[in-house]
């Protein structure tokens, strides 16, 4: 008898919609592509320093309900309007979450957050969330982390981020330099930018890999390369790497290899030693960095929700409190529109002449 050498770890497999299908059964809309296409513009214009202002990917660690990321939303549409002239807001909409070891994994892994694993309705639920966002005019940004879902949804994506996890991946870089929108890549978990360098070189690059088409059929997916990819300092290692001595050294390592240096700055994880209260702070001085003269910032990142800290995840809703983060922690709303309002008032004046 022939001995079994495969799938001896697979317990099942199921087929799923097919990303056409889905698109099928929640369209783009006109409203949405506009938005969408807007906010991709006005980001590659502001890598491209044609756009005098920066932006700010802002929202929660993750998405885990609905009706708090609509309200969410509602309130990140006002502000956005009210710093429109200085600073483009983009909603932080992300569905999958990269563990250290285990954990929940997101929205489209499990959406009922009870380890029920619901990927297809997971999938729906995203993209019919990122569809609705869209419609109100606000664009989104996510972390382009499973190589299969961006056929699903990346039409309602402004920005995407590789994330500290993922960034040295030859499979994220390949996925990456076919995605429609700029790209960042964080640098890696233990503080090295060199990972995030090499990224940006292999992601303008055309490839040729593995992946599937609309339809679902396994295929090989040529792409010309991304034109709009940048570094993201997050720190590592327990150690931060926003201050200006860090951001001088990444524009260093940039230009030596050949980059404009296009820096965001993540104001959480271990630039605020996932302390969440400290992310305020370190916008704080990111901007003051660009009213002395930095030239290299092109956005912050900011993990904000509409209540501070995080909560435990729990499968009964009723015991879960409104508008609290199940990842990482985050600031609260208010918290959020004080920053990003004194980030305004600072840099309105200095923006436009960073231009000049
Ligand atoms: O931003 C989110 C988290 O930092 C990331 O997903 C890792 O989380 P974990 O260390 O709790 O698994
Ligand atoms: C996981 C994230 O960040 P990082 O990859 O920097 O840990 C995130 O921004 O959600």
């Amino acid at each position: 008898m022939t001995v079994i050498t495969e799938n001896l770890n697979v317990e099942s497999q199921e087929v799923l919609i097919t990303p056409a299908e889905l698109k099928r059964r929640i369209p783009l809309t006109d409203a949405a592509a506009n938005t969408i296409n807007a906010g991709r513009v006005a980001i590659n214009n502001i890598l491209k320093r044609e756009d005098h202002r920066i932006f700010l990917v802002v929202g929660p660690c993750s998405i885990h309900d609905i009706d708090a990321a609509k309200d969410y939303a509602q309130r990140f549409k006002k502000l956005a309007e009210e710093v429109s002239d200085t600073l483009l807001l983009v909603m932080r909409v992300y569905f999958e979450k990269p563990r250290t070891t285990v954990g929940w994994k997101g929205l489209i892994n499990d959406p009922y957050l009870n380890d029920t694993f619901k990927i297809e309705d997971g999938l729906a639920i995203g993209r019919q969330l990122l569809s609705d966002i869209a419609e109100m005019g606000v664009p989104t940004a996510t972390e382009a982390l499973d190589p299969i879902s961006p056929q699903y949804m990346q039409d309602l994506i402004s920005w995407a981020a590789i994330g500290a996890r993922t960034t040295e991946s030859q499979t994220h870089r390949e996925m990456a330099s076919g995605l429609s929108s700029a790209v960042g890549f964080k640098n890696g978990t233990d503080g090295g930018l060199q990972v995030a360098i090499n990224a940006l070189m292999s992601v303008s690059k055309p490839h040729r890999f593995l992946g599937i088409d609309g339809e679902g059929q396994v295929a090989i997916i040529h792409t010309k390369g991304n034109p709009h990819g940048h570094v993201v300092l997050r720190g590592g290692s327990g150690k931060p790497n926003y201050d200006s001595v860090s951001v001088s050294l990444c524009e260093q390592e940039m230009r030596a290899s050949g980059l404009l240096p296009n820096i965001m700055v993540d104001c959480s994880h271990a630039n605020s030693n996932k302390d969440p209260a400290l992310q305020t702070l370190v916008a704080e001085n990111v901007a003051n960095q660009i009213l002395e003269g930095n030239q290299s910032i092109i956005g912050l990142m900011i993990e904000s929700n509409i209540n501070f800290g995080s909560q435990k995840l729990s499968s009964n809703r009723a015991e879960m409190q409104y508008g609290v983060s199940v990842t990482d922690g985050c600031i609260g709303w208010d918290a959020t529109e004080d920053s990003i309002r004194k980030m305004h008032a600072k840099l309105k004046d200095v923006l436009p002449k960073r231009m000049a």
